[in-house]
Protein backbone atom coordinates (compact mmCIF):
# COMPACT_ATOMS: atom_id res chain seq x y z
CA UNK A 1 0.00 0.00 0.00
CA UNK A 2 1.11 3.72 -0.76
CA UNK A 3 0.64 6.20 1.55
CA UNK A 4 1.17 9.83 1.04
CA UNK A 5 1.20 12.24 3.95
CA UNK A 6 0.42 15.92 3.67
CA UNK A 7 3.23 16.01 0.86
CA UNK A 8 4.15 19.89 -0.18
CA UNK A 9 6.48 21.15 -2.44
CA UNK A 10 7.43 24.60 -3.54
CA UNK A 11 9.57 25.71 -6.27
CA UNK A 12 11.34 28.87 -5.64
CA UNK A 13 12.66 31.35 -8.56
CA UNK A 14 14.21 34.42 -8.32
CA UNK A 15 10.62 35.47 -10.45
CA UNK A 16 8.05 33.33 -7.90
CA UNK A 17 7.43 31.09 -5.64
CA UNK A 18 5.30 28.10 -7.12
CA UNK A 19 3.36 25.76 -4.76
CA UNK A 20 2.99 22.46 -7.02
CA UNK A 21 1.67 20.55 -4.25
CA UNK A 22 -0.20 22.32 -1.25
CA UNK A 23 -0.55 19.81 1.11
CA UNK A 24 -1.41 16.42 -0.87
CA UNK A 25 -2.60 12.79 1.29
CA UNK A 26 -3.74 9.82 -0.28
CA UNK A 27 -3.60 6.13 -0.06
CA UNK A 28 -3.54 3.80 -2.81
CA UNK A 29 -4.18 -0.10 -2.15
CA UNK A 30 -2.17 -3.00 -3.82
CA UNK A 31 -2.82 -4.38 -6.95
CA UNK A 32 -5.43 -1.18 -7.95
CA UNK A 33 -5.27 0.98 -11.07
CA UNK A 34 -5.29 4.56 -9.37
CA UNK A 35 -5.39 7.63 -11.71
CA UNK A 36 -4.52 11.26 -10.96
CA UNK A 37 -6.00 13.67 -12.96
CA UNK A 38 -5.91 17.51 -13.59
CA UNK A 39 -5.20 20.46 -16.13
CA UNK A 40 -1.98 21.54 -17.11
CA UNK A 41 -0.21 22.50 -14.45
CA UNK A 42 -2.10 21.25 -11.40
CA UNK A 43 0.82 19.21 -9.83
CA UNK A 44 0.73 16.05 -11.39
CA UNK A 45 4.19 15.48 -12.36
CA UNK A 46 5.45 16.64 -9.68
CA UNK A 47 2.76 13.84 -7.47
CA UNK A 48 3.94 11.16 -9.62
CA UNK A 49 7.58 12.12 -9.35
CA UNK A 50 7.02 11.56 -5.55
CA UNK A 51 6.66 8.09 -5.48
CA UNK A 52 10.33 6.91 -6.53
CA UNK A 53 11.32 10.35 -5.33
CA UNK A 54 12.66 11.44 -8.80
CA UNK A 55 11.23 14.81 -6.87
CA UNK A 56 11.76 15.45 -2.89
CA UNK A 57 8.83 17.05 -0.80
CA UNK A 58 9.37 20.25 0.81
CA UNK A 59 7.52 18.77 3.84
CA UNK A 60 5.21 15.29 4.12
CA UNK A 61 6.51 11.48 3.67
CA UNK A 62 5.73 8.66 1.22
CA UNK A 63 5.33 5.03 2.36
CA UNK A 64 5.45 2.24 0.10
CA UNK A 65 4.52 -1.48 1.51
CA UNK A 66 5.51 -0.01 4.99
CA UNK A 67 8.53 1.62 4.25
CA UNK A 68 9.37 5.22 4.21
CA UNK A 69 10.96 6.25 1.95
CA UNK A 70 11.62 10.25 2.13
CA UNK A 71 14.05 8.73 5.10
CA UNK A 72 16.36 6.27 3.19
CA UNK A 73 19.57 7.03 2.10
CA UNK A 74 20.86 7.73 -1.27
CA UNK A 75 22.39 3.55 -1.55
CA UNK A 76 18.81 2.50 -0.37
CA UNK A 77 16.79 4.87 -2.29
CA UNK A 78 19.23 3.76 -5.79
CA UNK A 79 17.93 0.19 -4.46
CA UNK A 80 14.43 1.02 -3.87
CA UNK A 81 14.09 2.62 -7.30
CA UNK A 82 14.91 -0.68 -8.84
CA UNK A 83 11.27 -2.12 -7.53
CA UNK A 84 9.52 0.82 -9.48
CA UNK A 85 8.92 0.83 -13.26
CA UNK A 86 8.44 4.42 -14.70
CA UNK A 87 6.28 4.63 -18.33
CA UNK A 88 7.30 8.08 -19.92
CA UNK A 89 5.16 9.96 -22.40
CA UNK A 90 7.57 10.37 -24.91
CA UNK A 91 8.88 7.06 -24.39
CA UNK A 92 12.96 8.08 -23.57
CA UNK A 93 13.93 4.86 -25.43
CA UNK A 94 17.80 5.21 -26.09
CA UNK A 95 17.94 5.72 -29.71
CA UNK A 96 21.25 3.88 -30.85
CA UNK A 97 20.37 0.91 -28.87
CA UNK A 98 18.22 -1.84 -30.18
CA UNK A 99 14.97 -3.40 -28.64
CA UNK A 100 16.41 -5.79 -26.45
CA UNK A 101 19.50 -3.81 -25.33
CA UNK A 102 16.81 -0.74 -24.47
CA UNK A 103 15.08 -3.19 -21.74
CA UNK A 104 18.13 -5.01 -20.94
CA UNK A 105 19.28 -1.46 -19.70
CA UNK A 106 17.88 -1.92 -16.10
CA UNK A 107 19.00 -5.13 -15.41
CA UNK A 108 22.06 -4.14 -16.12
CA UNK A 109 22.33 -1.56 -13.84
CA UNK A 110 21.01 -3.84 -11.15
CA UNK A 111 24.20 -5.77 -11.77
CA UNK A 112 22.40 -8.99 -13.48
CA UNK A 113 24.80 -11.20 -15.58
CA UNK A 114 24.30 -10.71 -19.32
CA UNK A 115 22.52 -14.28 -20.09
CA UNK A 116 19.89 -13.49 -17.14
CA UNK A 117 19.46 -9.97 -18.65
CA UNK A 118 18.85 -11.69 -22.37
CA UNK A 119 16.45 -14.21 -20.72
CA UNK A 120 14.32 -11.58 -18.75
CA UNK A 121 14.10 -9.42 -21.67
CA UNK A 122 12.70 -12.14 -23.88
CA UNK A 123 10.45 -12.17 -21.24
CA UNK A 124 9.06 -8.99 -20.89
CA UNK A 125 9.40 -8.44 -24.62
CA UNK A 126 7.13 -11.67 -25.08
CA UNK A 127 4.80 -9.96 -22.52
CA UNK A 128 4.27 -7.07 -24.75
CA UNK A 129 3.96 -8.54 -27.90
CA UNK A 130 7.06 -7.48 -29.14
CA UNK A 131 8.91 -10.70 -29.52
CA UNK A 132 9.58 -10.08 -33.74
CA UNK A 133 11.16 -6.74 -32.59
CA UNK A 134 14.21 -7.52 -30.44
CA UNK A 135 16.93 -6.75 -32.57
CA UNK A 136 15.36 -3.69 -34.39
CA UNK A 137 15.98 -0.18 -33.14
CA UNK A 138 13.22 2.31 -31.86
CA UNK A 139 13.36 4.48 -35.11
CA UNK A 140 11.95 1.30 -36.71
CA UNK A 141 8.68 0.76 -34.62
CA UNK A 142 5.87 3.16 -34.79
CA UNK A 143 5.14 5.36 -30.96
CA UNK A 144 3.01 2.41 -30.02
CA UNK A 145 5.74 -0.19 -30.54
CA UNK A 146 8.20 2.10 -28.51
CA UNK A 147 5.55 2.52 -26.02
CA UNK A 148 5.47 -1.64 -25.56
CA UNK A 149 9.61 -1.16 -25.43
CA UNK A 150 9.38 1.31 -22.60
CA UNK A 151 6.41 -0.66 -20.35
CA UNK A 152 8.84 -4.00 -21.09
CA UNK A 153 11.60 -1.96 -19.85
CA UNK A 154 9.60 -0.92 -16.67
CA UNK A 155 8.79 -4.33 -16.28
CA UNK A 156 12.33 -5.73 -16.52
CA UNK A 157 13.15 -5.57 -12.76
CA UNK A 158 9.85 -6.88 -11.65
CA UNK A 159 8.96 -3.82 -9.79
CA UNK A 160 6.36 -3.79 -7.12
CA UNK A 161 4.78 -0.17 -8.43
CA UNK A 162 4.52 0.77 -12.51
CA UNK A 163 4.04 4.73 -12.61
CA UNK A 164 3.13 5.84 -15.74
CA UNK A 165 3.64 9.61 -17.17
CA UNK A 166 0.72 10.23 -19.00
CA UNK A 167 2.02 7.41 -21.07
CA UNK A 168 -1.07 7.53 -23.91
CA UNK A 169 -0.45 11.45 -24.57
CA UNK A 170 1.09 11.38 -27.83
CA UNK A 171 -0.67 8.55 -29.29
CA UNK A 172 -3.79 8.30 -31.54
CA UNK A 173 -6.76 6.74 -30.01
CA UNK A 174 -6.69 3.35 -31.45
CA UNK A 175 -3.20 3.08 -30.17
CA UNK A 176 -4.32 4.73 -26.65
CA UNK A 177 -6.57 1.66 -26.25
CA UNK A 178 -4.31 -0.56 -27.26
CA UNK A 179 -1.60 0.16 -25.13
CA UNK A 180 -4.39 0.68 -21.90
CA UNK A 181 -5.62 -2.57 -22.91
CA UNK A 182 -1.65 -3.88 -22.24
CA UNK A 183 -1.91 -2.04 -19.06
CA UNK A 184 -4.97 -3.34 -18.07
CA UNK A 185 -3.77 -6.84 -18.69
CA UNK A 186 -0.25 -6.89 -16.48
CA UNK A 187 -2.08 -5.14 -13.92
CA UNK A 188 -4.44 -8.34 -14.07
CA UNK A 189 -1.52 -11.20 -14.58
CA UNK A 190 1.00 -9.42 -12.74
CA UNK A 191 -1.43 -8.24 -9.72
CA UNK A 192 0.67 -5.03 -10.13
CA UNK A 193 -0.16 -1.66 -8.84
CA UNK A 194 -0.43 0.82 -11.39
CA UNK A 195 -0.27 4.62 -11.04
CA UNK A 196 -0.87 6.48 -13.80
CA UNK A 197 -1.34 10.66 -14.28
CA UNK A 198 -3.39 11.83 -17.37
CA UNK A 199 -5.45 14.86 -18.41
CA UNK A 200 -7.91 12.77 -19.88
CA UNK A 201 -11.41 11.37 -18.32
CA UNK A 202 -11.49 8.53 -21.46
CA UNK A 203 -8.27 7.27 -19.93
CA UNK A 204 -9.75 6.97 -16.36
CA UNK A 205 -12.60 5.35 -17.52
CA UNK A 206 -11.32 2.95 -19.51
CA UNK A 207 -8.68 1.67 -16.88
CA UNK A 208 -8.67 2.98 -13.79
CA UNK A 209 -10.19 1.18 -10.39
CA UNK A 210 -10.11 4.89 -8.63
CA UNK A 211 -9.15 8.43 -9.19
CA UNK A 212 -7.93 11.60 -7.33
CA UNK A 213 -8.31 14.98 -9.36
CA UNK A 214 -5.46 17.42 -8.50
CA UNK A 215 -6.08 21.02 -9.09
CA UNK A 216 -3.94 23.73 -8.41
CA UNK A 217 -1.86 20.99 -5.89
CA UNK A 218 -4.41 19.93 -3.75
CA UNK A 219 -6.89 16.86 -4.60
CA UNK A 220 -10.39 18.03 -4.81
CA UNK A 221 -12.15 15.11 -5.25
CA UNK A 222 -10.94 11.29 -4.55
CA UNK A 223 -13.31 7.92 -5.20
CA UNK A 224 -14.02 4.73 -7.24
CA UNK A 225 -14.07 6.05 -10.77
CA UNK A 226 -17.95 5.07 -11.36
CA UNK A 227 -19.17 7.26 -7.96
CA UNK A 228 -16.83 10.04 -9.38
CA UNK A 229 -18.39 9.88 -13.08
CA UNK A 230 -21.53 9.27 -12.12
CA UNK A 231 -21.60 11.92 -9.17
CA UNK A 232 -18.77 14.59 -9.55
CA UNK A 233 -18.55 16.94 -6.71
CA UNK A 234 -16.19 19.49 -7.46
CA UNK A 235 -16.05 21.40 -10.17
CA UNK A 236 -13.16 20.99 -12.29
CA UNK A 237 -14.24 17.03 -12.00
CA UNK A 238 -17.52 18.49 -13.58
CA UNK A 239 -15.46 20.45 -16.16
CA UNK A 240 -13.22 17.31 -16.69
CA UNK A 241 -16.04 15.25 -17.72
CA UNK A 242 -17.99 17.64 -19.89
CA UNK A 243 -14.90 18.33 -21.77
CA UNK A 244 -15.00 14.43 -22.49
CA UNK A 245 -18.61 14.45 -23.71
CA UNK A 246 -19.68 13.50 -20.33
CA UNK A 247 -21.91 16.69 -19.19
CA UNK A 248 -23.89 15.73 -16.23
CA UNK A 249 -25.99 19.30 -16.70
CA UNK A 250 -26.28 18.63 -20.42
CA UNK A 251 -30.26 18.28 -19.42
CA UNK A 252 -30.78 21.91 -18.29
CA UNK A 253 -30.97 23.00 -22.23
CA UNK A 254 -33.86 21.16 -23.01
CA UNK A 255 -35.96 21.38 -19.56
CA UNK A 256 -37.56 24.67 -20.14
CA UNK A 257 -41.16 24.58 -20.01
CA UNK A 258 -40.76 20.65 -19.34
CA UNK A 259 -43.75 19.43 -16.54
CA UNK A 260 -43.13 17.15 -13.97
CA UNK A 261 -40.61 16.48 -10.99
CA UNK A 262 -37.35 16.07 -12.65
CA UNK A 263 -35.01 13.03 -11.40
CA UNK A 264 -31.34 11.96 -12.53
CA UNK A 265 -30.95 8.15 -12.48
CA UNK A 266 -27.92 6.36 -12.35
CA UNK A 267 -27.74 2.39 -13.18
CA UNK A 268 -24.62 0.86 -12.40
CA UNK A 269 -23.61 -3.06 -13.25
CA UNK A 270 -26.96 -5.64 -13.45
CA UNK A 271 -29.35 -3.20 -12.91
CA UNK A 272 -28.08 -1.33 -16.33
CA UNK A 273 -29.41 -4.18 -18.19
CA UNK A 274 -32.28 -4.64 -16.84
CA UNK A 275 -36.31 -3.52 -18.36
CA UNK A 276 -36.68 -1.71 -15.12
CA UNK A 277 -37.75 1.73 -16.07
CA UNK A 278 -40.66 0.68 -18.36
CA UNK A 279 -41.74 -1.93 -15.39
CA UNK A 280 -42.16 0.52 -12.87
CA UNK A 281 -43.65 3.14 -15.04
CA UNK A 282 -46.06 0.45 -16.19
CA UNK A 283 -46.58 -0.67 -12.82
CA UNK A 284 -46.99 2.76 -10.81
CA UNK A 285 -48.94 4.58 -14.15
CA UNK A 286 -46.52 6.86 -14.19
CA UNK A 287 -45.08 8.67 -18.01
CA UNK A 288 -41.19 9.45 -18.30
CA UNK A 289 -39.93 11.69 -20.65
CA UNK A 290 -35.93 11.32 -20.72
CA UNK A 291 -34.40 14.59 -21.17
CA UNK A 292 -30.42 13.58 -21.02
CA UNK A 293 -29.47 10.11 -21.00
CA UNK A 294 -26.06 8.27 -21.25
CA UNK A 295 -24.68 4.51 -21.22
CA UNK A 296 -21.35 3.23 -21.35
CA UNK A 297 -19.01 0.93 -19.62
CA UNK A 298 -16.46 2.10 -16.99
CA UNK A 299 -13.56 -0.55 -16.77
CA UNK A 300 -15.55 -3.46 -16.58
CA UNK A 301 -19.08 -2.05 -15.18
CA UNK A 302 -22.10 -1.34 -17.63
CA UNK A 303 -23.65 2.31 -16.35
CA UNK A 304 -26.40 4.51 -17.62
CA UNK A 305 -27.54 7.75 -16.44
CA UNK A 306 -30.76 9.04 -17.41
CA UNK A 307 -32.69 12.40 -16.46
CA UNK A 308 -36.03 12.14 -16.74
CA UNK A 309 -39.58 14.27 -16.36
CA UNK A 310 -42.12 12.45 -14.52
CA UNK A 311 -45.44 13.08 -14.84
CA UNK A 312 -48.64 11.13 -13.24
CA UNK A 313 -50.63 10.87 -10.40
CA UNK A 314 -49.10 13.07 -7.69
CA UNK A 315 -48.26 9.83 -5.20
CA UNK A 316 -47.30 7.83 -7.64
CA UNK A 317 -44.91 10.31 -8.74
CA UNK A 318 -43.93 10.94 -5.08
CA UNK A 319 -43.52 6.68 -4.63
CA UNK A 320 -41.53 6.11 -8.15
CA UNK A 321 -37.74 7.35 -6.41
CA UNK A 322 -38.45 4.88 -3.48
CA UNK A 323 -39.26 1.88 -6.01
CA UNK A 324 -36.47 2.78 -7.72
CA UNK A 325 -34.11 3.23 -5.60
CA UNK A 326 -35.32 -0.48 -3.56
CA UNK A 327 -34.26 -1.98 -7.30
CA UNK A 328 -30.31 0.02 -6.43
CA UNK A 329 -31.05 2.80 -8.69
CA UNK A 330 -29.67 5.98 -7.62
CA UNK A 331 -32.42 8.83 -7.53
CA UNK A 332 -31.52 12.73 -7.68
CA UNK A 333 -33.86 14.96 -7.41
CA UNK A 334 -33.45 17.83 -9.65
CA UNK A 335 -34.73 21.49 -9.91
CA UNK A 336 -34.27 23.37 -13.27
N1 LIG B 1 11.42 22.45 -11.62
C1 LIG B 1 10.48 23.37 -11.45
N2 LIG B 1 10.82 24.64 -11.14
C2 LIG B 1 9.86 25.59 -10.93
N3 LIG B 1 8.53 25.36 -11.01
C3 LIG B 1 8.14 24.12 -11.32
C4 LIG B 1 9.07 23.06 -11.56
N4 LIG B 1 8.38 21.92 -11.84
C5 LIG B 1 7.07 22.25 -11.78
N5 LIG B 1 6.91 23.57 -11.47
C6 LIG B 1 5.65 24.27 -11.29
O1 LIG B 1 4.80 23.49 -10.43
C7 LIG B 1 3.46 23.48 -10.89
C8 LIG B 1 3.01 22.04 -11.12
O2 LIG B 1 3.76 21.49 -12.20
P1 LIG B 1 3.57 20.00 -12.71
O3 LIG B 1 4.55 19.79 -13.83
O4 LIG B 1 3.64 19.06 -11.57
O5 LIG B 1 2.07 20.03 -13.29
P2 LIG B 1 1.33 19.00 -14.24
O6 LIG B 1 -0.04 18.87 -13.71
O7 LIG B 1 2.13 17.77 -14.38
O8 LIG B 1 1.30 19.78 -15.62
P3 LIG B 1 1.43 19.23 -17.14
O9 LIG B 1 0.18 18.42 -17.39
O10 LIG B 1 1.47 20.48 -17.95
O11 LIG B 1 2.68 18.41 -17.21
C9 LIG B 1 3.44 24.35 -12.14
O12 LIG B 1 3.02 25.64 -11.77
C10 LIG B 1 4.87 24.37 -12.60
O13 LIG B 1 5.17 25.57 -13.29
Amino acid sequence: MIVLENLRKTYATPERVSHALAGVSLRIERGEIFGIIGRSGAGKSTLIRMLNLLERPTEGRVEIDGQEITALSEAELRRFRQSVGMVFQHFNLLSSRTVIDNVCFPLRLAGMGRREQRERAHEVLALVGLSEHAHKYPRQLSGGQQQRVGIARALANKPRLLLCDEATSALDPETTQSILRLLLDINRRLGLTIVLITHGMDVIRAVCDRVAVIDAGVIVECGDVLDVFLHPRHGVTQSLLFESGLDAEGWRDVAQGVQGSLLRLSFKGASTLQPLLSRVSRDLGVDLSILQGSVGRIKDTPYGQLVVAVQGQADACARLPEVLRAEGVVCEELHQ
